[in-house]
Parts: C-alpha cells; structure tokens; sequence
C-alpha cells in the first residue's frame, strides 16, 4: 500500500512520524510550500516540537506524488474538506480516502466520509479517530483508535497496514458512528473548558461530559449510528480525552471564553463550528441538544457564559 498525507499541520505530521518509523515510505502533501521547504530541509515541523521526521518521509507541496498514492490519509480541518475534494474529485476517483478530520461540515450538515461519499463516489471512504494528540502520536506514545470503513475487508486491510507500534487500531463499518463521535466530542469540550474557565468547578464538568454523552448519542443515533460506536474509542474514549486535557484546542478555546481572555483564533478549533451545524441539525430534526445549542450561541456571541448556564440550569427537571 502506497500512503499518502494530505495535511501537513499538527495531526497529519503525527500520522506520518508513525507510519513511516514502523517502516513505510510516506509521502506527506501541504498547500503551504514554505512549510514543505521547512520540513524537508531541518526535518522538524514548528507544530510537533522536539519530534525529528524520519527520512523515508517525503514531502510535496506539489499533489503528484500525493495522488499517485492509493491510499491518502486527508488531514485539513474539516471545514476545508469538501473544497479539497471538490478540487481533485478526478484524480481522487478509485482511491482509499481516509478521513483523519473531526467535525461536521456546516453547508453539507455531512461527517467527513459520509461527504468524501457525497463528492468523490467512486472512492472508498474511511475514518481514522479516536482519543489521541498529534504530540503524543509523534512522540511514540501508545494509542488507541477507530478505523470505519463501511467495507468491512477494506477496514481489515487498512487497520493492518496503518496500526504501528504505538498506534493500535479497532475497526467498524459504522462509519456515521465514528464521524458523529469524533465532531461531537469537540462541542462538549468546548463545554467543558467554559465551565473550567469560568470557575464553575469539576462537579459542573463531570456533569457536562455525562449529560453530553447522551446528546450526543440522540443526534448520532438519529442520523444512523450504532450506539457500541458512540460508545467507544471514536466516540466517549475522545470525550474523555478532549474534555479533561489542556492538550486540547477545542477545550483551551471553551477556557479562554469561559475566562473571557483572548485566543489565537487562527488556532484549529472543529468544535465551533460543528456546534452551529448541530444547532441547525438538532432544530431540523427537532432532537434536544441543548450543551450544543449553548455552545454554538456562544461562540457566536449570542449569549453569555452566565445566561448559557441559567439556560441550562433552568431546564424541566427529568428522569436520568
Ligand atoms: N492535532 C491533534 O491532536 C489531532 C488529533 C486527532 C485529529 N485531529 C484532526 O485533524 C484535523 C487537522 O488538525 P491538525 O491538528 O493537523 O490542525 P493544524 O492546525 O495543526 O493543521 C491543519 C493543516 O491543514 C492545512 N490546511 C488548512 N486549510 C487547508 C486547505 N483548504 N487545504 C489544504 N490544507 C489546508 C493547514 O495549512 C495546516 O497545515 C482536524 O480535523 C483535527 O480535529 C487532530
Ligand atoms: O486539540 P483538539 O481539541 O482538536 O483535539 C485533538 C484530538 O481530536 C483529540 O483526540
């Protein structure tokens, strides 16, 4: 299997580090030729610090060796997907496309393979998720993660070939699960980081991941998910993870609004706007989310931290 990265931030460099220390040649594309000078050049990318690039990676801000590849692992932020795919649709027809990207795509209302589905048919599309930080990927630290792919062969040739030393890989055919989980989860840690910033305190956390959980199973199930999926790795494993880590952007974003300090809003945070999608989705489909709802409010400056939690205080008390 040939492997190709589309991306060349934080996430997409992890991946590369992984693979190609376990022994396979990786070819590594970024828009940004500067950034791909950088790389090939010191072997260091600025967003992985301390981690040195192994040789049999190579790097492209050219797409001809990205799309000799049969197999690409596409990680851009999620928003930026559909544009990407729209743009290559010919050359990427007939490849393993593997999404490495988490949110929901705010005009298709789409996860990333349900949308490389949409737009690039005569691909196979496939995820790869789950609770991990590109620093500790790259830095060969033991991970766990979900490889979907609604052909359950292909899943099983793709977990064998991208499992690596550090990264153990379980497989899926609930590919909506896997997509659902890993956009949902950004959205409660968002959450999570308003309540932690605003000192709200770890008992208004604990509550907020496990009352999130459900929500995000309401939307994941009505949209087709199987509940086994939103409850493992892709799905309360990276709820785990992102809500309780500084590590986490989505969560130092919820901080820094909960704290009302600045952010770097060039920073990729998926959980902003996956919350409007899901706050359009959750009114399409009449579902109750009402964390999600909040959330989106807020990062759009709707509402403010103290209104947002009377609103959620201030629901009809029910059965658990
Ligand atoms: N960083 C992590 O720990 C981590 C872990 C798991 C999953 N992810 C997911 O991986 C995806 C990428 O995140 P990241 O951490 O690499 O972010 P990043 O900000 O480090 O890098 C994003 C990269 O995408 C590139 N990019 C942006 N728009 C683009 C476009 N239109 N076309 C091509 N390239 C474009 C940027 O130049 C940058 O190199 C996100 O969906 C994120 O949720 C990240
Ligand atoms: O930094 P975040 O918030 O994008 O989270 C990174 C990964 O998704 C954690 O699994």
């Amino acid at each position: 299997m040939k492997i190709g990265i589309a991306g060349g931030g934080a996430f997409g460099t992890a991946l590369g580090v992984a693979l190609a220390l376990d022994g396979n040649p990786v070819y590594l594309w970024a828009r940004d030729a500067d950034r791909v000078a950088q790389m090939q050049e010191t072997r260091k990318n600025p967003k992985l610090p301390g981690v040195t690039l192994p040789l049999n990676m190579s790097f492209s801000a050219a797409l001809e060796p990205l799309l000799a590849c049969d197999t690409i692992l596409i990680a851009i932020p999620a928003q930026t997907l559909p544009a990407f795919l729209t743009a290559h649709a010919d050359a990427l027809d007939g490849k393993t496309l593997v999404a490495c990207c988490k949110g929901i795509d705010l005009k298709r209302m789409t996860g990333p393979a349900s949308t490389i589905r949409d737009l690039v048919p005569g691909a196979q599309a496939a995820m790869l998720t789950g609770p991990s930080f590109a620093a500790d990927i790259a830095r060969g630290l033991p991970t766990a993660l979900t490889l979907a792919c609604a052909d359950d062969d292909l899943g099983a040739i793709l977990q064998t070939a991208l499992s690596t030393t550090n990264i153990r890989l379980y497989r899926t055919t609930d590919t909506i699960g896997a997509e659902l989980g890993g956009a949902l989860k950004n959205v409660m840690a968002i959450a999570s980081g308003v309540a932690i910033g605003a000192k709200l305190g770890e008992s208004a956390r604990a509550a907020l991941i496990t009352r999130g959980f459900p929500e995000m199973q309401r939307l994941a199930l009505a949209l087709g998910a199987q509940s086994d999926t939103l409850a493992g790795l892709s799905g309360f494993g990276d709820l785990v993870l992102t809500c309780t880590s500084e590590q986490s952007r989505n969560y130092r974003y919820g901080l820094a609004l909960g704290s009302g300090s600045g952010f770097d809003q060039t920073t990729t945070v998926e959980g902003a706007a996956t919350a409007r999608a899901v706050r359009q989705l959750a009114h399409e489909l009449d579902i109750d989310m009402p964390i999600c709802t909040v959330v989106a409010d807020l990062t759009e400056g709707k509402t403010d931290v103290s209104t947002a939690l009377n609103t959620l205080l201030s629901r009809p008390l029910k059965e658990e």
